[in-house]
């Protein structure tokens, strides 16, 4: 397409919007106007979805005042059309593009039937069906959250609706180590795609998993995103040429890019592993400053990390001013709220975990505000005890109190249904080359002389050996990464590979992908550091630590490589360590003090805190007394603070983060809506288009286009076949395969395929029923309110795109519930193209005359549909807008532009749904033979 601003089009996805007016091009952007919708949209020129609109000698159209106009003659200039046309009091004159109205014929398929254009009864089904499909699935509780590939998890889908139904969301996501922050991230963004809330998402995550979250987000959500290196960020306007954007956070540090990318907009920003945000009173990182201005400029935003509070409570609570900088504006205020949380929460857990409440319980929570609401709630339960008084409590102490709103943080103590981790340690003698006194003795030493002396070559060679099993091995430095990798595979001829920070990103994936080959990928993966981050690898089930960590936290991450999600077996972690050095004290420090292989150690940053100095000292004079009392102390200490934190748990911030009852509902309805997939549909897009298809497997089928296509754009589909499936198992199994649930892209783009365009929209159909009247004519029309408003007004939420499907006989009689779609395709009859223009051209007058009367009697259900639709829209807004109207007079954590987000988004609804019209989508005139 070439584009000039002047130019008119319509949206194929969003019809809606009226007809548009190209207002800027450039190069690779193109910006379009919609004066009915208000709304601009930017798309890439390569790929927008319009359709220029002209028009040709004989067509009307009418301009901005309604004033209708026939065309005589189509001329050009510089790109635009002057149609030579005819007024409506017979005057001709030429009217530029520009002055065509803005709002869309909604008659066309009675002007393509008049001139004969029609289509066969299959094509009428097919536009039926989309219409009525697209209608279920934009109406759908869970619409954006049910086509993702992956497994129905309930604590993600939990916070995933939770945050996803939020206008601007701004949260910490904050589950701890593999619990699936990623696909919570996921599901958040698919959904504020798919229902228009976001537009331009922005995602910022290190260096080494640039590659993976590109991946995750392709495979698993359908989400293209442009992944942006130097170069490509260093481009004029690089930020505005795509509306998904996926970039390594170490570019903000050219100020170049950062500025760049900050005069962009963006809907929603997502920051992964943001515990690099590092932020104290007295010192503010370079990390932190680059993020904050980009969350500045951006609607919403997503932080993720596994160490909320584990790294400082300064930390923590610098991350949360990002997401709420009223809200969260001192560090002393928030340490007296965490302290006095602290003080109630015994009240919470008994109200919480008791079948009867105590008064004093009650009386205690009631201290926590003055708040009128609260007291109206513990009277209501004090006076009955119903499960439903208790969750309106719950609920609104969880709105009202604490990071409620903002941070999830699910455990795997709440979750359950993780694997044991199970140490298998191994003494080794400690080669006189090496110090006492080093976690990693073979630093800075010629790798030939260290590699020859070191046990734990052997040690590992042997275990290789013995268990045939995928190793993952870390060390701390990359040295030691790279000469242990090389030594094992060429001088040993061990299966290895490695990665650490030396290697490119593309040299990095390479090695983690032939690492994960479980046919002839690599046995070792042999890591530094940076392997021990964010990395997936629970295909392994053996970790080995070739050094130890000097931080409990970093020891967690690396664990957390193999404990994730998925991982199907037991996890045995490693640990070689030289007898009576350093390395013996940290193994049984972290073993025997802390307990940090066998659990998750949420305690590890307030022990190093304690006893860093004393921990120092034992590996100073290496005296197993002093090392002994160390481990017995910090031992007593560990389990205190860990009954302290147990007692003091923030069950508010649990029950936000997972209601196990709720969670289940929303996976069992998800369950319910997929259990009608979309193959009998798309069988029938598949024979009308002409794509062929072949049994693959159990529910799996190979899709290609077939050499009758009809058209060069069916979504997804070209000449390199593609495997599908409608099974989400299978599809979690095979990741090569397409999963086509209603919301994949393939399937959302045959119905605006369909629907957006002529396809069946004037069908004629020769039927055989012997109990109506043989040669009688019927007229059958499919209408659908529109609503010309941005998606993101979310009306269709109240103005659902419902099928006014109405069948009216010649002689003006009713037949709707007798001649039903599944009838009428049950009774369908074969007739010549040439009969059925004939039919049309010799009945067209008596056709106007019942499409008329059909027109009619879907006009008239038209005042019902606005009159419903405004009040849902004042029901569902009115509350909407009250309850955080309500909340914000106790709870700063509401934002002000939440609120007006919605007060906006009433406004632009109801004036939407006033002006709603009725649209004409199909006519099909039936026919019942003798
Ligand atoms: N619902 C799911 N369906 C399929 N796979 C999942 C699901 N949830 C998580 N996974 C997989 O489990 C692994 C861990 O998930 P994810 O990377 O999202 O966790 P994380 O909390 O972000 O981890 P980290 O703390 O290491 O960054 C990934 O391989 C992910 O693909």
């Amino acid at each position: 397409m070439s584009f000039s601003v002047g130019q008119r089009y319509l949206s194929t996805t969003e019809l809606e919007l009226g007809l548009g007016i190209i207002t800027q091009v450039d190069h690779r952007m193109i910006e379009i106007f919609f004066p009915a919708a208000e709304d601009r949209r930017t798309y890439a020129s390569n790929n927008a979805p319009l359709s220029r609109i002209t028009f040709k000698a004989g067509d009307t159209f009418s301009d901005r005042e309604g004033n209708e106009y026939k065309v005589i003659e189509v001329t050009e200039n510089n790109g635009l059309n002057i149609y030579l046309a005819e007024d409506p009091n017979g005057e001709v004159r030429p009217v530029p593009e520009l002055e065509i109205g803005d709002q869309v014929s909604l008659n066309a398929p009675w002007e393509r039937l008049s001139a004969g254009n029609i289509d066969g009864s299959q094509w009428f089904h097919l536009r039926y069906k989309s219409l009525l499909e697209r209608e279920r699935l934009e109406q759908a509780k869970y619409y954006g959250l049910m086509g993702p590939r992956i497994s129905l998890t309930p604590h993600q889908f939990f916070i995933a609706n939770n945050v996803a139904n939020r206008p601007c969301p701004r949260v910490l996501l904050a589950d701890e180590v593999g619990l699936g922050k990623t696909i919570e991230a996921g599901l958040i963004i698919h959904q504020q795609l798919m229902n228009g809330r976001a537009n331009r998402v922005l995602i910022s995550v290190p260096d080494t998993l640039v590659h993976q979250w590109l991946v995750e987000m392709l495979r698993k959500f359908n989400l293209h995103f442009s992944v942006y290196d130097r170069e490509r960020a260093l481009e004029p306007e690089a930020f505005e040429q795509n509306q998904l954007i996926l970039i390594s956070n170490k570019l903000w540090h050219e100020e170049e890019i950062h500025q760049s990318a900050l005069s962009a907009n963006w809907d929603l920003l997502v920051v992964d592993e943001a515990h690099h945000l590092h932020w104290s009173e007295s010192e503010i990182s370079e990390e932190y400053r680059h993020i904050q201005a980009l969350a500045d400029k951006s609607s919403g935003l997503l932080l993720l990390t596994a160490t909320p509070e584990q790294l400082g409570v300064e930390g923590h609570f610098a991350r949360l001013h990002l997401l709420d900088p009223q809200r969260f504006n001192s560090l002393d205020q928030f340490k007296t709220q965490e302290e006095n949380y602290y003080q109630i929460s015994s009240a919470i857990n008994e109200l919480v975990d008791s079948d009867e409440v105590s008064g004093e319980c009650l009386a205690e929570i009631k201290k926590m505000s003055d708040d009128s609401v609260l007291a109206e709630l513990i009277e209501t339960f004090e006076s009955s005890q119903t499960n439903e008084n208790k969750q309106s409590l719950i609920n609104h102490l969880i709105d009202h109190h604490g990071t409620g709103r903002v941070l999830f943080r699910n455990t795997r103590s709440a979750i359950k249904g993780f694997p044991q981790r199970i140490l298998q340690e191994q003494a080794l003698e400690k080669p006189e080359l090496f110090s006492s006194h080093s976690l990693t003795p073979e630093k800075g030493l010629d790798e030939r002389q260290w590699l020859e002396v070191d046990p734990r070559v052997k040690y590992l060679i042997e275990l290789y050996k013995q268990l045939k099993d995928k190793l993952l091995i870390i060390c701390r430095n990359s040295e030691t990464a790279l000469a242990l990798e090389e030594h094992l595979r060429l001088r040993e001829g061990l299966k290895t590979t490695a990665f650490h920070e030396g290697m490119s990103i593309i040299e990095q994936d390479r090695s983690a992908a032939y690492f994960s080959d479980m046919e002839d990928g690599a046995q070792l993966l042999i890591c530094s550091e940076i392997g021990s981050e964010g990395r997936n690898f629970q295909f392994a089930h053996h970790i080995v630590m070739y050094d130890l960590p000097a931080h409990p936290d970093l020891l967690e991450q690396r664990i957390g490589r193999l404990d994730r999600i998925g991982q199907t077996e037991d996890i045995k972690i490693h640990v070689p360590y030289f007898s009576g050095t350093v390395q013996e004290i940290y193994k049984r420090w972290y073993d025997e003090g802390l307990f940090a292989f066998s659990q998750s150690c949420a305690t590890g940053e307030a022990l190093v805190q304690k006893y860093q100095e004393r921990l120092n000292k034992c590996i100073e004079t290496n005296d197993p007394a002093l090392t002994d009392a160390l481990i017995s102390d910090t031992a007593k200490d560990n389990q205190a603070l860990k009954a302290k934190i147990d007692a003091g748990r923030d069950r508010l911030l649990e029950l936000n983060s997972c209601q196990p009852i709720q969670a289940l509902q929303i996976i069992h309805e998800i369950e319910d809506f997929e259990f009608d997939d979309p193959k009998k549909f798309m069988d029938t897009a598949f024979n009308c288009f002409g794509i062929d298809r072949e049994r693959h497997s159990e529910n799996t089928w190979v899709v290609k286009a077939g050499e009758q296509m009809l058209t060069d754009h069916f979504p997804g589909v070209t000449d390199e076949a593609i495997t599908v499936t409608y099974d989400r198992d299978r599809a979690l199994e095979r990741e090569d395969f397409q999963f086509l649930t209603w919301e994949h892209p393939m399937v959302t783009g045959v119905m605006d395929l369909v629907c957006d365009h002529h396809y069946g929209n004037a069908a004629f159909s020769l039927i055989k029923d012997q109990r109506l009247k043989p040669g009688t004519l019927y007229v059958e029309t499919l209408h659908t309110p529109v609503v010309q408003a941005a998606k993101s007004s979310q009306c269709y939420r109240f103005m659902p795109k419902s099928v006014i499907r109405h069948v009216v006989s010649h002689d003006s009689r009713d037949f709707t519930e007798y001649l039903t779609d599944q009838h009428l395709h049950e009774h369908r009859q074969k007739i010549s193209k040439a009969i059925r223009h004939e039919v049309i051209k010799s009945q067209k007058d008596l056709i106007f005359k019942v499409f008329q009367i059909a027109e009619k009697q879907a006009k008239s259900k038209l005042a019902g549909l606005v009159k419903t639709a405004n009040e849902r829209a004042d029901q569902v807004l009115d509350h909407e807008i009250n309850r955080l109207i309500s909340l914000k007079n106790f709870n700063p954590n509401i934002r002000q532009e939440e609120i007006d987000a919605l007060i906006n988004q009433k406004e632009a609804c109801k004036t939407a749904i006033d002006s709603c019209q009725i649209k004409l989508e199909a006519i099909r005139v039936i026919v019942n033979g003798s």
